[in-house]
């Protein structure tokens, strides 16, 4: 088989690796950095997917605490920085880590061991300014200035709604070029309206989390269709659920965002594109995905007021 990168475009003219591959938040995250608490399996676990064809996109957030593994795999990993695309977020709401998103970005920078990185997001629009010392407006301007010095060679946000982008597209002067939000069949807008905001205005769409129908799959699963119908695909294409779920994301034109602990795991999701599905079945999932009670991971106490809203297109 010959590995075929695939990019997705940007709205300023760059291109993105079309899946995030090593998400080192989630089973990764810790509530605190000490030498106890590094984890190797995870440095191996970047490694691994570092001998993997292609561009290796890397999903890091300073609320992770996971810098130095990433650090560590890189350094033993010795591949060339073309070939690593990273993404860091600056911490927002429910901890203030570093004062600014420049000072996260020169320390995450530091720790990870290179001089930029490809995307910097603000992890969320939840911004006190009591307690930051700036907006979520003047963040952006950070964020701004972070990307005209080329520290960051994208800049994005994550877990915004069409109110939270309006402000900073009302008062920027550099549209993001992603959003970074939960997505998966079983929550398809995070925020009302999200999806089509985003396509409309050329702001990717990332999506976290989005093996959410395999990570709390009911026991009763095989009776119900939409189960049934991704199991039926994943037969079709000799392909894992999870692959099936991922390449769906994919063809709703949103780039996945996802981890795992176990190598192939890692590698079925690199190689996601060496198959397709037919765009009737990309309908069906939605479909069938739409009729599911939504089901939120995360930011449930910001965002649970939208669950009825949450599977609507
Ligand atoms: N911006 C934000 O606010 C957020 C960002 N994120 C980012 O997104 C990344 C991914 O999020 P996450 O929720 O973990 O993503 P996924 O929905 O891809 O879930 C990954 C989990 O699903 C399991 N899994 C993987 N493959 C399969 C499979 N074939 N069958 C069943 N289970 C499977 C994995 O377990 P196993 O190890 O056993 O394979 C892993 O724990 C995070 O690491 C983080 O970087 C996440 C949350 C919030």
């Amino acid at each position: 088989m010959v590995f075929k990168q695939e990019y997705l475009h940007l709205n300023n003219g760059n291109k993105i690796p079309a899946v995030a591959v090593v998400g080192t938040g989630t089973r990764w995250y810790k509530s605190e950095e000490t030498s106890a608490t590094f984890s190797k399996p995870l440095v191996e676990q970047i490694k691994y997917a570092l001998t993997l064809p292609g561009i290796i996109h890397i999903d890091a957030a300073e609320i992770y605490r996971t810098y130095s593994e990433v650090g560590e795999a890189l350094k033993e990993a010795g591949r060339a920085r073309e070939e690593i695309f990273i993404t860091d977020k600056y911490s927002t709401f429910y901890f203030k880590l570093t004062d600014s998103p420049r000072q996260c970005l020169d320390i995450s920078c530091q720790k990870m061991g290179v001089d930029y990185v490809d995307l910097f997001l603000l992890h969320s629009p939840f911004i006190d300014e009591k307690k930051y010392g700036f907006t979520l407006e003047e963040a952006w301007t950070q964020m701004e200035e972070l990307y005209k010095a080329g520290k960051a060679k994208n800049i994005g946000v994550s877990n915004f709604s069409k109110e939270d982008l309006s402000r900073i597209l009302k008062s920027g002067t550099i549209k993001p070029q992603v959003n970074q939000i939960e997505f998966s069949p079983f929550l398809q807008n995070q925020t009302p309206g999200i999806y089509d905001f985003c396509q409309k205005h050329d702001i990717l769409l990332e999506a976290y989390s989005p093996l959410g129908p395999l990570q709390r799959e009911p026991e009763n699963s095989s009776s119900d269709p939409f189960y049934q119908y991704v199991k039926k695909l994943a037969d079709k294409y000799q392909k894992s659920e999870a692959s099936i779920i991922l390449r769906w994301v994919s063809k709703r034109g949103v780039l996945p965002v996802t981890t795992s602990s176990k190598p192939q795991r890692v590698r079925d999701a690199q190689l996601l594109y060496d198959f397709d599905l037919q765009n009737s079945e990309v309908e069906e999932i939605t479909k069938r995905g739409l009729a599911h009670a939504p089901l939120r991971l995360y930011w449930a106490e910001q965002m649970g007021k939208f669950d009825a809203e949450a599977q609507k297109l």
